[in-house]
Order: C-alpha cells, then sequence, then structure tokens
C-alpha cells in the first residue's frame, strides 16, 4: 500500500453534496463518473494531495444504497494505492484479510479496484486502488 488513494463518503444527493464540498474545500469536483457495475454516481475532488469521492446509489441493491439505508451519510471506505493490485490481493489474502474480489474489477478515475470486508478490518470498509496505464 503505497499511499491514501481516496476517501469515499455515501451521500444522497450527489448535487447538494457537491456544493456542500465545494464550499467546504473551496475547489470544484473534477470528475462525476458512474460505474454502473456498482450502482454508483462518483464525484471526485482533490485539495492539495487529497482526493475525495462521494457517492450516491443509483439502484436500490447497490452498496451504497444499504449503507445509506442502514448507517445513513458519511464515511464509506478508505481506498489505497497499490502497485500490483493482484500481488496485493494475494499478500493479504495470506494475511488472513477477506478479499470481497479476488478478480479485480474496473473502478472509478481509471483504476483497477478490489475491497476487503470490513469484518476483517476493525469495521473500516477498505478498497485497493491500481492505477490504469
Ligand atoms: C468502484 C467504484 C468506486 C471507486 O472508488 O472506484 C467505489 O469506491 S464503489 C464503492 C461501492 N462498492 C462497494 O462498496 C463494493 C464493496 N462492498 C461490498 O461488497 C458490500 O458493501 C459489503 C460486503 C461490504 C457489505 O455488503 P452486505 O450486503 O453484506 O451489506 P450489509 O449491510 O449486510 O453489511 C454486512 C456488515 O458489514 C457492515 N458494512 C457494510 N458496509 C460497510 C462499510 N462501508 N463500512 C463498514 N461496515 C460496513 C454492515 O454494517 C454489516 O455489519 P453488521 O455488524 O452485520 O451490521
Ligand atoms: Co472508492
Amino acid at each position: 500500500m503505497r499511499k491514501i488513494e481516496h476517501i469515499g463518503i455515501a451521500v444522497k444527493n450527489l448535487k447538494e453534496s457537491n456544493n456542500l464540498f465545494e464550499k467546504l474545500l473551496g475547489v470544484s469536483a473534477y470528475k462525476e463518473e458512474e460505474v454502473e457495475s456498482e450502482g454508483v454516481k462518483t464525484l471526485f475532488f482533490m485539495n492539495g494531495p487529497n482526493k475525495i469521492e462521494l457517492l450516491e446509489a443509483t439502484k436500490p441493491d447497490s452498496p451504497i444504497a444499504k449503507f445509506l439505508e442502514k448507517k445513513g451519510e458519511g464515511i464509506h471506505h478508505i481506498a489505497f494505492d497499490v502497485e500490483d493490485i493482484l500481488a496485493e490481493i494475494d499478500r493479504l489474502k495470506n494475511e488472513g484479510f477477506i478479499v470481497l474480489n479476488e478478480t479485480p474489477k474496473k473502478g472509478a478515475d481509471n483504476k483497477l479496484v478490489a475491497f476487503l470486508h470490513p469484518k476483517g478490518t476493525n469495521g473500516v470498509l477498505i478498497e485497493l486502488c491500481q492505477e490504469i496505464k
């Protein structure tokens, strides 16, 4: 794991949260992207070295919809930048972490992604991100 790639925040309404985070960070979002396979629409902000990903559910069975139902708006996951996601998946599996998708999937913002179950990480959903070069 090289560095935190982004913090994912689940929100009910991307438009409203876009205005809020624009005020909070003093910058505009640099990208809006729908990830059909995850049932999410994402909005990315960069302020200094920090990246914030806002996530709105686009379908009722999306992980974000379930999260909002259960916990309401808030921090959803922490994503880490990795050099080699397959090697990292292997390493983490051997360390006993629960890898939710052993085959990396296409995420937002030009990344290959995989997730670790929060049950194995003190209740924090962890995302692994490898830049697609
Ligand atoms: C890929 C696009 C984008 C990117 O950056 O590129 C994204 O980040 S997309 C983000 C959305 N996609 C995902 O989150 C995929 C991985 N998540 C999952 O597979 C599920 O959400 C899972 C397995 C974490 C939970 O799904 P499940 O159907 O089991 O939901 P439950 O409500 O039954 O939860 C079980 C248990 O886990 C706790 N939980 C759920 N979500 C989170 C979370 N984000 N952080 C911490 N804990 C979480 C939930 O509270 C339940 O705990 P319990 O003690 O049993 O109540
Ligand atoms: Co993410």
